[in-house]
């Protein structure tokens, strides 16, 4: 569905080059639901606007659904759906109206069009304003109206970049459900954005980690963990000098473990963490460091991005967004 060869995009801000995307090589293979995650400015929206069509490759090459986005961008367009970051919905049109209009500018008729808009409104949760106009909405009221612009077609390639941005937490899991009937019932392939953690795990079969425009690891997400994360024992203890003497036991131990001392709390990193813990507990009792509690994690992405980049993805999401708030305000 997706075959990409060196695919490249250079900005030129104030004679500044910004290389936004540098020679990515990704394959998507049909049905397939792939999550390209990174951090901002990554260049997971920069790929997606080159595989779309909305923005050219400085150099190499892209193939989407069987048409080379430079060539054809047509066919490429005709045969995708794309759910952006900004809004592609009009302003003076109800929003019953905007979701037909879109049906019909992609050539269905008028009563396929009234019947998947009608669709798309109760599954998406659009009843209570579809008959409102869309300049009157919210904002998370019109990511919903946009998501369901791009699905009105059901397109057998669909794209959506950061779906569930401006989403509440109902609305988001309404998504996540919507995304999976369309695979289950279409076989729909498909390519979403994100930097939510949460979101790329339960949803992707596979996912893309993009870091500086490349991409740095490629899997399922349960492969990327147990290759790149350990599980995670957090021990806690009453003073500094025992979560100190507790390391050296763990380092006796535990072979292969990376540990973290932060004051009296220790952190330790290594794979089969569940079965090696009480192991753990019974050899730092026996060395009398006493243990006021303990805690076992099981590797999460970040964790992934952590160790590959040496940066918490949730720490940069998080920077970006009050970046983001102090822009608005
Ligand atoms: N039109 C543009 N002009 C100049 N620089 C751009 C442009 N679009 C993107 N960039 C830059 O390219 C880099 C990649 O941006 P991109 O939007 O692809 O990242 P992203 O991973 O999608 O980030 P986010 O999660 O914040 O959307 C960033 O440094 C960004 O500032």
């Amino acid at each position: 569905m997706i075959r990409t060869s060196g695919l490249t995009r250079h900005f030129t801000v104030k004679k500044q080059t910004v290389e936004a995307v540098r020679g990515l090589d990704l394959h998507v293979g049909k049905g397939e639901l792939v999550a390209l995650l990174g951090p901002n400015g990554a260049g997971k929206s920069t790929t997606l606007r080159m595989l779309t069509t909305l923005l050219r490759p400085t150099a190499g090459t892209a193939e989407v659904a069987g048409h080379d986005v430079t060539a054809d961008p047509r066919a490429v367009r005709s045969a995708i759906g794309y759910i952006g970051q900004g809004n592609g919905a009009g302003h003076s049109q109800r929003v019953r109206d905007e979701l037909h209009s879109q049906g019909r500018a992609y050539g269905m008729n008028a009563a396929a069009a009234r019947t998947r808009a009608a669709e798309l409104i109760g599954s998406l949760d659009l009843e209570a304003f579809a008959d409102r106009v869309v300049s009157s909405l919210s904002g998370g009221q019109r990511r919903r109206l946009d998501i369901a612009m791009g699905l009105i077609h059901a397109p057998e390639l669909l794209f959506l970049d950061e779906p569930s941005t401006g989403l509440d937490p109902q609305n988001r899991a309404n998504l996540a459900e919507h995304v999976r009937r369309l695979r289950a019932e279409h076989g729909t392939t498909m390519v979403l954005t994100t930097h939510y953690l949460e979101e790329a795990d339960q949803l992707a079969e596979r996912v893309v980690v993009i870091d500086h425009g490349r991409v740095i690891a490629d899997d399922t997400p349960e492969r990327l963990k147990s290759a790149y994360a350990g599980d995670r024992i957090t021990l806690r203890f009453d003073h500094d000098r025992d979560a100190a003497r507790a390391r050296t036991c763990v380092l006796g131990i535990a072979d292969g473990a990376v540990t973290d001392l932060t004051g009296a709390t220790l952190q330790v990193r290594l794979d089969g963490g569940a079965e090696l813990a009480p192991k753990l507990l019974r050899a730092l009792d026996d060395t009398l460091v006493p243990v006021a509690a303990v805690e076992v994690a099981r590797p999460t992405l970040d964790d992934v991005f952590l160790n590959l980049t040496g940066r918490s993805l949730r720490e940069e999401a998080a920077t970006g967004s009050e970046q983001k708030l102090e822009i608005a305000a």
